[in-house]
């Protein structure tokens, strides 16, 4: 594996029991330190693409493989490793909180990955408490999840995650359902943890985040990725805009974002678009 890769992905498949093929050979390699958004219509294989990384699922063919930086010197493949022990390293965040949302209150959901590795006890109460800030849940420790907005649940889940310090972590549609406030504290936790030295790969179709954070877009079509690079690159192909979920006036959007010429400003297009953001 190449110095500066985080995950690299080899011609990995992906055949659900059932037969359909929802990987069809992927290669691509993360660097440390990128924010990728992973788009594409539905069912092109975004959300089996980003369990891959972290070994949720295992390629379902024998040469496929995806191997993961763990430190400067060592790297393993997500077939050799059992999932506990690949959280820490490249964390994972359901689309919906509630898959991953067991316990009863905020402290004891953002104590349990940090026990499981070894984070000393005296340590976990200054780490939840300032996990939970850095979320906008400030004093929320002793809050029952299940009183929490579903937006206050993702945040939650987010952190649960990491809260480990993972050096990759993946975001499977982070801001889908939530209001334009709620999405937005969500992308500028991802931001900061990204401005924090670590990789983000989020999979979604939330304009702010592919145009705005994203460093880097794959475009899925069919099990394969139809583009990969910086955002302006990648936008600047049309089959990308017809073979994903981007209407005409999100590419306004966009191209005000990205800096195209002779396009609306930024306010303008958000207003033009206000509510259509998805
Ligand atoms: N557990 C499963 N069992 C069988 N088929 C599955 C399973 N999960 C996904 N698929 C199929 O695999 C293909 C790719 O699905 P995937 O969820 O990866 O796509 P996606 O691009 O993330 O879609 P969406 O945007 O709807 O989440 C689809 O045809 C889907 O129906």
């Amino acid at each position: 594996m190449e110095p500066g890769v985080a995950v690299d992905v080899r011609n990995v498949e992906h055949v659900y029991a059932g037969g359909v093929r929802a990987l069809a050979g992927v290669s691509l390699s993360i660097e440390q330190g990128e924010f990728v958004a992973i788009i594409g219509k539905n069912g092109s294989g975004k959300t089996t693409l980003a369990k891959h990384l972290n070994g949720l699922l295992r390629p379902t063919n024998k040469d496929g493989a995806v191997l993961v930086r763990e430190s400067e010197s060592d790297t393993f493949s997500t077939r050799d490793r059992p999932l506990h022990r690949i959280a820490p390293v490249v964390g994972y965040v359901f689309q919906n909180p509630d898959r991953q949302i067991f316990h009863d209150t905020c402290r004891e959901e953002l104590e349990y990955g940090p026990r499981n590795i070894g984070i000393p006890a005296g340590l976990l109460a200054e780490r939840v408490a300032e996990t939970l800030a850095a979320v906008g849940l400030p004093g929320r420790e002793e809050t029952n999840p299940v009183h929490m907005s579903r937006g206050e649940r993702q945040r939650l889940a987010i952190a649960a995650t990491l809260v480990m310090g993972p050096q990759v972590a993946i975001v499977d549609e982070p801001t889908t359902g939530q209001d334009r406030h709620e999405a937005r504290l969500i992308l500028d936790y991802l931001a900061q943890y990204h401005a924090s030295g670590r990789t983000v790969v989020a999979v979604s179709h939330d304009m702010a985040l592919v145009a705005e954070y994203a460093t880097r877009i794959v475009a899925m079509r069919e099990g394969r990725v139809l583009a990969d690079g910086p955002p302006r690159q990648v936008f600047a192909r049309p089959e990308v805009l017809e073979s994903t979920n981007i209407r005409p006036p999100q590419v306004t959007v966009l191209g005000a974002r990205l800096g195209h010429p002779g396009l609306l400003t930024v306010d303008e297009a958000v207003t033009a678009l206000a509510g259509g953001d998805r």
